[in-house]
């Protein structure tokens, strides 16, 4: 169902094995399959481990545990280095370097829950225990800055009986990758970030990573606290480069003869700013980007330090929610019909954690409009709402009947949409990408870019 573009791994491939060290990968999901692959892609052999067995069968295999682009493929040709273990001590007594890759889900206070790392370091243990080598912990899930040298090291340390950079390696390392260019963001890193124990166990990471990217990657190494607010930061730091851009989307909105795209493309163009996730469209969404900020505003709070700037953030991209709303409420009565077209939180995965094409849908609901919705990643039932939402099973089928189409994520596949209107149907578009210029649709058709002032404003 999703498209698959092609990544250049295959040159990368590492042609012989590398006995030492031996790799488990703790978590095999949406970031620890692809990483046991490139792992294994780099030389390495590679054991994966988790809880849900029918992952663990997948990877045993030779299947894909999840869906994510180039990683069958990748599994594919690094067969005979990959396997996996239902039991955790066979995992960690045939490995020598460990990376944890659980989840680490939003506390209602905004903190990352430890639950999952704490269990699993503790199901690791006995096996740690009983090795007469030394091992490297490496905790690769986004944890709290303060945790590990805090309540992981002091766990490790209590439930193995070892000294952590003594006689157990434990890193923080976590990874950049964003979800349906995980192996291609795994290969080529802008840097590898490292937060370790001690040097040894830094040095092994490094090394590590010098095989298994494609080429040699810069590498940020320090203690595990600066690592953790390096984490975070960086993904505070992007979505107020997004929200800015946002901001600018609805300025523009209302400014005639405003063009956002043409303001942050100049913007971009100052080196100190640069054009990357500066596109003003609607709000982030996603497993990461949306707690990032409130975890951010927790830890200042815990710490008594001002967090204005990410609750800024993340009010802001909440608002966006509200700005598309407030847009089609403007454009049509209650009762009307409109189409969502896209639900996953970006094009090419079907994830649809904070989905802003769902919060839209809601809150059009809960104002007595009748919302379909259509996305070309997401299965054919859709995702489990209550029945409040109707789903489409294709682009067509969304478009039939509605009176006013909403593109909310920018897939590919939405670029047809002007072949697909039927020439005498009213039907009006909402364009908060900016992916038609007008031209490519028939009279009937009123295109609604948002981000473009316009000299009608009734719709704001
Ligand atoms: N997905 C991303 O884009 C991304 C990016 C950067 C960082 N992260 C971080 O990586 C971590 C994992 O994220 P994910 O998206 O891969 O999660 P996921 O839910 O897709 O996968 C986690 C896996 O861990 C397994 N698991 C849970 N407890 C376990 C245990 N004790 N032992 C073995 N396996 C166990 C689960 O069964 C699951 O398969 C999180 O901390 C997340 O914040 C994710
Ligand atoms: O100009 C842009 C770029 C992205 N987005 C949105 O931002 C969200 C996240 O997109 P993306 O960064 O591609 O995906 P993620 O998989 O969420 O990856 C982010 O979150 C990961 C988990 O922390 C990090 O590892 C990555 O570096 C970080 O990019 C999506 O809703 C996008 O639509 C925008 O709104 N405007």
């Amino acid at each position: 169902m999703l498209s698959h573009p092609k990544f250049e791994f295959e040159v990368y491939m590492s042609s012989q094995a590398i006995d030492f060290p031996r790799v488990s990968v703790i978590g095999l999901g949406k970031l620890g399959a692809p990483l046991a692959a490139v792992m294994a892609n780099g030389g390495y052999k590679v054991i994966g481990y988790d809880l849900n067995r029918d992952f663990v069968s997948a990877v045993q295999r030779g299947v894909a545990p999840v869906n994510e682009t180039g990683l069958q493929d990748m599994i594919n040709k690094v067969a005979a280095r990959l396997t996996a273990t239902e039991k955790i001590e066979v995992a960690v007594s045939n490995s020598d370097v460990s990376f944890i890759i659980v989840p680490t889900p939003s506390k209602p206070d905004g903190f990352f829950s430890l639950d999952y790392v704490l269990s699993a370091i503790e199901g690791m243990a006995p096996a740690l225990r009983a090795k007469q080598s030394r091992h490297l912990i490496v905790v690769t899930s986004t944890v709290m800055p303060g945790a590990t040298d805090g309540i992981i090291r002091q766990t490790l340390e209590k439930a193995t009986g070892l000294k952590a950079g003594r006689d157990i390696g434990l890193c923080y390392n976590p990874e950049f990758i964003a979800l349906g260019s995980v192996i291609h963001d795994m290969l080529h890193p802008d840097f590898i970030l490292i937060g370790e124990s001690d040097t040894t166990s830094g040095d092994c990471l490094e090394e590590i990573y010098k095989n298994t990217c494609a080429k040699e990657p810069v590498f940020r190494r320090m203690n595990a606290v600066n690592a953790e607010l390096c984490k975070i930061s960086v993904n505070t730091f992007v979505t107020t480069k997004i929200t800015y851009a946002n901001m600018l989307a609805d300025i523009c909105d209302r400014l005639p003869g405003a063009d956002v795209d043409i303001v942050t493309t100049a913007v971009g163009a100052d080196s100190r700013i640069g054009k990357k996730y500066l596109k003003g469209a609607v709000g982030y969404g996603g497993p990461c980007f949306p707690r990032d900020n409130r975890a951010f505003a927790a830890l200042a709070d815990s710490l008594g330090a001002r967090s204005d700037l990410a609750r800024a953030t993340d009010a802001m991209n909440d608002y966006q929610v509200e700005r598309l709303e407030r847009c089609i409420l403007g454009l049509v009565g209650e009762g009307a019909r409109v189409s969502i077209l896209g639900v996953s939180y970006k094009p090419l995965t079907a994830v649809i954690e904070a989905s802003q094409g769902l919060m839209l849908g809601k809150r059009l609901v809960d104002q007595g409009v009748k919302v379909t919705a259509f996305d070309p990643g997401v299965a054919t039932e859709g995702p489990a709402t209550d029945g409040w939402l109707t789903w489409a099973e294709t682009l067509p089928d969304a478009l039939n009947g509605c009176d006013l189409a909403v593109v909310v994520t920018p897939w590919d596949a939405f670029n047809t949409l002007p072949a697909l209107v039927p020439d005498q149907s009213k039907l009006t578009i909402v364009d908060p990408w900016r992916m038609f210029s007008g031209s490519e649709f028939g009279n009937s058709v009123t295109l609604v870019s948002l981000g473009r002032g316009r000299m009608d404003q009734n719709a704001l």
